[in-house]
């Protein structure tokens, strides 16, 4: 008996609707997802919109490679200084910070809204790209270079614009879960893992900027100045990354029952005179009962504390050619609407101009390694020197390096965890034990969080 396969609903043509002309600046990993949804999904697009995305070029910087079929070879342009002169909406996906801002700046000054993935740009210079935007009356819109497909964006800016938002912690950067994800349930060497990080279009042109946190600190900086109405610079958040975690260190945390996630932290902190801001980026071991803790793979999640809604939890892919074209679709879909039907996005909102807390104010959990002689009374002379600075310890694991031997001394590693501290303290500690000839190497000191 043969049966019918249902067919989806054929969409409406669009053909009788105006064009929107669409720019494109970059046609890699993200630009050719854009394409491909805007190619697949055109006339859909066109009725939730009121007009067609007409794509009137595609800048790119070698105009005879094959991109596939939703990359005409027609559309490719090296010239994306004209290609933006002319367009109404610029979606741009090329990275880096020249020439993409004078690119932006160039389009919004000729009265293209703009839809960026590029959240390097917006934390060096999203200044003078907010101005612009003001200036010339368009949309600045950035949902992709947050988190990936993750509506955050929209909703610290917009949902949660009548609230007062606490803090947003979570994990921000796929490169790098998918590298501490792999190293921790698969032993998988770094390497490695970057390598497939990178194949799988999750990381950077440079993975540095992901691996050094460069990458999940533009993003705290984004989400700060968004959470905070005020402009956290680039410099104001501290950033560590994920490069001296070693395999040690991780099945260091698994003895702890903890895990090691790549955290950014953005928070208000309460003072007798006022408040200020922290915003920071660095590896922390986090309980394994923590929601953050089962994140996996290239995923992102992130907790927002907010005084009247509580606490809300994004999670989602963070990173990825589809994933984050959905975001820029999202972002191309608002601005054409403001454009069909008049008025423009949410402005830059930056009354409160908080300053920022210096790291060393903050105080945190710890946990150091550290290889030690092995002899009696080493333990009591780490103690004594972290209680000398106000630190209480609260495991300690002692374990054998090896043992004396003629003309060798005895040496151990101590790992241990401490209750919160001032980092200041933490960081006089860490300057004593280097200047004893006890504590023969710092192998580690990672935050702890999420208790
Ligand atoms: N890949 C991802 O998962 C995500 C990427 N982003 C951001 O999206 C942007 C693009 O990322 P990808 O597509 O992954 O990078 P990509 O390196 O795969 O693609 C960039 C494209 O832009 C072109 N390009 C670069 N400079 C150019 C220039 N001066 N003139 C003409 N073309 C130029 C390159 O040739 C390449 O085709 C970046 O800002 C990135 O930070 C944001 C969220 C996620
Ligand atoms: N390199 C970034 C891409 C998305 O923003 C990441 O790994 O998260
Ligand atoms: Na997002």
């Amino acid at each position: 008996m043969s049966q019918t396969v249902p067919q989806p609903p054929a969409s409406p043509d669009s053909s009788s609707l105006p064009a929107l002309r669409v720019a494109v600046l970059g046609a890699g990993t993200v630009g050719t997802e854009v394409l491909r949804l805007i190619a697949q999904q055109g006339d859909e697009l066109a009725h939730r919109i009121g007009a067609r995305l007409e794509v009137t070029g595609v800048a790119v910087r070698d105009r005879t490679k094959d991109r596939g079929e939703h990359v005409p070879a027609a559309l490719l342009t090296d010239d994306p200084s004209a290609l933006v002169r002319e367009a109404d909406l610029v979606i741009e996906v090329m990275g880096g910070i020249e020439p993409a801002r004078a690119l932006l700046l160039e389009a919004m000054e000729h009265g293209a809204s703009v839809v960026t993935a590029n959240k390097a740009l917006l934390a060096q210079d999203g200044a003078s790209l907010y101005e612009a935007a003001d200036v010339h009356g368009v949309d600045l819109s950035f949902e992709a270079a947050v988190a990936g497909a993750i509506p955050l964006v929209r909703p610290v800016r917009e949902s949660l614009a009548g609230d007062r938002i606490q803090r947003v912690m979570g994990i921000v950067n796929g490169t790098t879960n998918y590298i501490l994800d792999a190293m921790t349930r698969t032993s998988a060497d770094f390497g490695d893992a970057l390598a497939s990080a990178q194949e799988l279009g999750y990381a950077e042109a440079d993975p540095t900027a992901d691996v050094e946190g460069h990458d999940a600190a533009a993003k705290a900086s984004i989400l700060a100045s968004l959470a905070f109405h005020s402009r956290v610079r680039l410099a104001d958040v501290h950033c560590e990354g994920i490069t001296s975690v070693s395999a040690q260190d991780i099945a260091a945390a698994g003895r702890m029952g903890r895990t090691i996630k790549l955290l950014s932290i953005v928070e208000r902190v309460e003072e007798e005179n006022g408040e200020r801001i922290s915003a920071r980026v660095y590896p922390a071991l986090i309980p394994d009962s923590h929601p953050l803790a089962s994140v996996s793979e290239a995923y992102n999640a992130v907790f927002i504390e907010a005084e009247a809604a509580g606490s809300l939890m994004f999670y989602g892919q963070g990173a990825g050619g589809a994933p984050t074209a959905s975001a820029i679709l999202g972002d191309v879909v608002s601005a054409a609407r403001s454009r069909v039907h008049g008025g423009v996005g949410p402005r830059e909102s930056r009354y409160a101009e908080l300053e920022s807390i210096p790291l060393e104010e903050l105080r945190s959990a710890f946990y150091i390694s550290l290889t030690v002689q092995d002899r009696p009374g080493v333990l009591a002379e780490i103690a004594g020197t972290l209680s000398g600075y106000g630190i209480s310890i609260s495991t300690i694991h002692q374990e054998l390096l090896h043992s004396r031997e003629e003309g060798s001394q005895a040496l151990a590693h101590i790992g241990i965890s401490t209750h919160r501290a001032l980092e200041s303290a933490m960081t006089a500690s860490l300057d004593m034990f280097s200047s004893t000839a006890t504590v023969l190497s710092i192998d580690s000191v990672l935050r702890i969080e999420g208790d």
